[in-house]
């Protein structure tokens, strides 16, 4: 059983416990646009533990470190709302919400549409589809599911296949994890390897996972990514502003198409 299977299984028994429904009644998500800048996007993730890292920082505080983030010109903040792997929470995730003007990533497994509407609820503008944990018909529906919503979807992919499955979902904002979820091994070449096929269909990506350096983002940008993921590096720094601003590399070639 791989680290995923567990995740989702531990997701499964989770969703029992959601009550009725999630008011989704007036959500305005912030719109969330990577397609046209001159500079690499970076989406800065707030995660206090991983699987794969065990525990990261565990007394951050998640708004003061979003704010950070917002002022040091990151494009969206990523929150891990997993509590059982990850230390996260959906309270975590309002928070944020509440607290900047940029949109918001609900980081989560998400296997059913009533985590959707408490990502929504919860003041999320951007939910994340991890191809490898779902059916093509649960992608299809929660894909569809989002954008009832307004939320934009960023669809996570690691391998070819996972990516023709993407496209077929009707997948418009790529997530290209350089971190295999079942071995944990990262390697950003798979940004270049499948960044080559999704910019052939004209669709932006964002390189996800393993960015630690000004040198890594400007790797990511040679692959033609618009945008960055990044955690780690960003939750252990001493100096997030420097970091994050150095991050924020030019980008060249055709905007438009990207
Ligand atoms: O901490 P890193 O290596 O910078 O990675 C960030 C992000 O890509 C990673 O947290 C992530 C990417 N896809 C996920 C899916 C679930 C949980 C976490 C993730």
């Amino acid at each position: 059983m791989t680290i995923l299977d567990k995740i989702i299984d531990k997701k499964k028994e989770e969703l029992t416990a959601y009550k009725a429904g999630y008011s989704t009644d007036h959500i305005n998500p912030l719109s969330f646009n990577i397609k046209k800048s001159t500079k690499m996007n970076v989406i800065a993730e707030i995660k206090r533990a991983s699987p794969s890292k065990g525990i990261i920082n565990p007394d951050m505080d998640p708004v003061k470190q979003a704010k950070l983030y917002e002022e040091n010109g990151a494009s969206a903040i990523s929150v891990l709302t997993d509590e059982s792997f990850f230390q996260g929470s959906f309270d975590d995730l309002k928070a944020v919400a509440e607290a900047v003007n940029i949109p918001v990533l609900c980081k989560d497994f998400m296997i059913d549409k009533k985590q959707i509407d408490r990502a929504a609820s919860a003041g999320a503008s951007i939910i994340l589809l991890i191809v490898a944990a779902l059916t093509d018909q649960q992608l299809k529906e929660l894909n569809d599911h989002a954008k009832k919503l307004n939320l934009s979807v960023l669809t996570e992919v690691h391998n070819e296949e996972e990516l023709k499955r993407a496209f077929s979902a009707g997948a418009e904002i790529l997530g290209v994890n350089n971190r295999n979820l079942k071995t944990f091994e990262v390697d950003l070449k798979v940004s270049e390897e499948l960044g080559r096929i999704i910019q052939a269909k004209g669709l932006p990506f964002v390189s996800e996972s393993g960015i630690f350096t000004a040198e890594d983002a400007r790797f990511a940008a040679k692959t033609g990514a618009s945008a960055v993921l990044v955690g780690e590096s960003l939750m252990k720094s001493k100096d997030i502003g420097t970091l994050l601003r150095s991050l924020q590399v030019p980008l060249t070639g055709d905007f438009d198409a990207r």
